[in-house]
């Protein structure tokens, strides 16, 4: 039996409850382009989808990518249509909370795995340097096929129990997106009276830079996900009690304003939870502020230059570099970097410039290397 083979000795068809959503676009391609199998799914939002019936009655994979609000009551409809000829299929599902899901997926007859992507879909055909919880709940005959896939998603997959998981997220996921939705409120109420957001923005730090950037992220996200986040894990309202309680806290000892106010807020908020960690790890994490600081300082550099090399082999990169030193310029900063469309290119901050931007580009053009990107769509 080859790892593409399902127990039945056939590659599987995959089916993807949710198909028209961000992850089970991706996840069909995924399926298509990377493992080479036949992918079939169903989704409210396109003209023609087929019932829960017909769907399972064309796969042998099931996979529930579904707004977390409703994935129970969906694999519920799935259990009740399949009337336990699910037994010898395996399901999935990729929803952001693992307890629930995996409960009402462990309803059927099928074998079941939760899975739960630690990014949004990426720009990628891979899960390359994400994070990929699983949860094997009932998995026997798929072992294999189940394994491959896993292999060939290249994700830092971690075995958890739904239950663990749904803790862990509480804090990971929950009190992050908790702080950062709390920091937009308060912006919101008061930036303006502050001196507006480009006051702001223009008195930045690098940790100001960094929640934002977070913030912005959620912002312009899928409302339903943070809500789900929030409202779906049963886990994150005791998180958010105790968010509350430490926020009124801190309230608390700035309003006394005394000398064992500021000592408690020392201790409390600083020397206490400073030794949760070790001290290994807070030097690190403080050195990773420095280094993130001088990221973002690079990325902020003008003028620059984006230039994507197409031919990825030894050598490009030195040859692009001629082109620079032939012009004697020197550069201030170098990065690979990803356009908003996820295309690999290099970021190069420039110096003082002894000859035109226009006269550079053309010249990087000319010599053949690499395309300059438009700064709109290099995105900085
Ligand atoms: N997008 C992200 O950043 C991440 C999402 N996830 C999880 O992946 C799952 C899917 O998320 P997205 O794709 O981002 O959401 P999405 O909202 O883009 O997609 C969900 C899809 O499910 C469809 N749907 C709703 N009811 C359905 C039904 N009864 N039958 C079939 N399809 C139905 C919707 O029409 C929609 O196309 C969620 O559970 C989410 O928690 C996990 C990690 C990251
Ligand atoms: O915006 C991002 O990249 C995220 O962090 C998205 C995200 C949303 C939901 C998840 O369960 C996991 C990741």
């Amino acid at each position: 039996m080859s790892a593409r083979t399902g127990p039945n000795g056939k590659p599987p068809v995959v089916g993807i409850v949710g198909i028209d959503g961000a992850y089970g676009r991706w996840f069909a391609r995924f399926f298509r382009e990377r493992l080479g199998l036949r992918t079939t799914g169903c989704d409210p939002a396109l003209a023609a989808s087929p019932t829960p019936r017909e769907l399972l009655g064309q796969c042998d994979v099931l996979v529930f990518s579904t707004p977390i609000r409703h994935t129970a009551a969906i694999v519920d409809d799935y259990v009740q249509a399949a009337g336990g000829d699910e037994a010898g299929m395996l399901w999935l599902d990729l929803t952001s909370i693992k307890q629930v899901p995996v409960e009402a997926m462990l309803r059927s007859r099928a074998e079941v795995a939760g899975l739960h992507p630690m990014a949004a879909p990426p720009k990628i055909g891979s899960l390359a340097g994400r994070v990929l919880a699983v949860c094997q709940a009932r998995v026997d005959r798929w072992q294999g096929w189940l394994a491959h896939m896993l292999d060939s998603l290249e994700a830092d997959c971690v075995d958890v129990v739904p239950a663990a998981h749904d803790r862990a997220m509480a804090l990971v996921q929950g009190l992050v997106h908790a702080s950062h939705m709390t920091q937009a409120r308060v912006l919101r109420a008061l930036a303006a009276d502050a001196g507006g957001l480009p006051l702001l923005h223009a008195l930045r730090t690098v940790g100001y830079e960094l929640d934002l950037t977070v913030t912005g992220r959620l912002l312009s996200g899928n409302p339903a996900i943070y809500e789900g986040i929030q409202f779906d894990n049963p886990h994150v309202l005791p998180v958010l009690r105790e968010l509350a309680v430490a926020t009124g806290r801190l309230r608390d000892c700035v309003a006394d304003g005394g000398e064992d106010a500021r000592r408690a807020l020392r201790r409390d908020f600083i020397a206490e939870p400073a030794a949760l960690f070790d001290a290994g790890e807070l030097a690190s994490r403080s050195h990773g502020f420095d280094r993130l600081g001088y990221l973002l300082a690079d990325l902020a550099e003008r003028p620059c230059l984006s230039v994507y090399l197409p031919e990825d082999r030894p050598g490009s990169l030195r040859e692009l570099l001629e082109t620079f030193e032939a012009l004697g310029i020197n550069l201030a900063s170098i990065h690979s970097s990803r356009t908003p469309d996820g295309q690999l290119h290099f970021r190069i901050g420039l110096d003082a410039l002894p000859v035109a931007l226009d006269t550079l580009r053309k010249a990087v053009e000319d010599a053949g290397i690499g395309r300059v990107l438009e700064a709109s769509d290099a995105a900085g």
